[in-house]
């Protein structure tokens, strides 16, 4: 049984070159409103997060909408782990892969097959589920005899083709995407989708980062509106993403 509990989760990114003290009372003195503060320590912090309470179940397809800077990379990180929250607690079940940096973890002096391995153990894969998948991978990324290459040697489009190949060989049971991320050619492009879609629907639970409202009508059946750290709204895509683009055309001020 999959799940995703956040209880009252917030995160403070701390500003460490922002050692000058005129400047750090400076924003300081900002307050609340503008997310930047002085943590009990005298480090400056951006508050990213802000007190979040949210549910996930099985069918869960989530899209995280919101202005620039409104949090959204943030609880994606929050979720995969990578930033642990400053206050409250998150409860996870199930496998969570997060492809927010496909090429994390790849090196240049590595063979495009060594690659394959160092990446899929990165996302949790067993070896024996590499040396299952090695063969499909190394096709899918049509890259023949450049797989026993060193990764330096590889176009940015050959690195992308390989990295994106052997990202969504994984099975996830919570599937973590900020934005849509872009695959190289054009021929590569339309593959790159379909295999993009069948990782999406066999995952339990899915939460996807993006500015594109029709990515979001099409692959989520749930919104969450993130607004200044904070959860603005939760529920029916097509109610949110409306109530959202239409207060975007009202309110031209710039976000904090
Ligand atoms: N490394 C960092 N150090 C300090 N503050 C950060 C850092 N990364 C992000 N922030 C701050 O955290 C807040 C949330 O940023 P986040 O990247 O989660 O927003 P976002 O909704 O993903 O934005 P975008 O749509 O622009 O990608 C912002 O106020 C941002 O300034």
């Amino acid at each position: 049984m999959s799940v995703i509990n956040l209880q009252n989760v917030s995160v403070d990114l701390p500003v460490f070159e922002m050692g000058g003290r005129s400047l750090k009372k400076r924003l300081a003195g900002l307050g609340r409103r503008n997310r930047i503060a002085e943590d009990s320590d005298g480090v400056v912090v951006v508050r990213a997060l802000d007190d979040l309470n949210l549910s996930l179940q099985e069918g869960d397809r989530v899209g995280l909408i919101g202005r620039n800077g409104a949090g959204k990379s943030t609880l994606l990180r929050v979720l995969a782990g990578i930033y642990p929250p400053t206050s409250g607690q998150i409860y996870t079940s199930g496998r969570i892969v997060p492809l927010l940096d496909i090429s994390l973890g790849m090196d240049e002096l590595s063979t495009g097959r060594q690659n394959v391995r160092l990446r899929g153990l990165l996302l949790g894969m067993s070896d024996a589920e590499i040396r299952r998948k090695t063969e499909e991978i190394s096709a899918f990324t049509e890259l023949g005899d450049h797989l026993d290459l060193p990764l330096r040697t590889y176009s940015s489009g050959m690195r992308l083709r390989l990295a994106f190949a052997v990202s969504t060989a994984v099975d996830a049971d919570i599937l973590l995407l900020d934005e849509v991320i872009g695959v190289g050619d054009a021929s590569f492009m339309k593959k790159a989708e379909e295999r993009m879609l069948d990782l999406h629907n066999r995952a339990k639970i899915v939460v996807l980062a993006s500015h594109g409202h029709e990515v979001i009508r099409q692959m989520c059946n749930k919104v969450l509106w993130m607004d200044r750290g904070r959860i603005r709204a939760f529920g029916e895509v097509d109610v949110i993403i409306t109530t959202y683009i239409a207060e975007q055309m009202s309110v031209s001020v710039p976000s904090s």
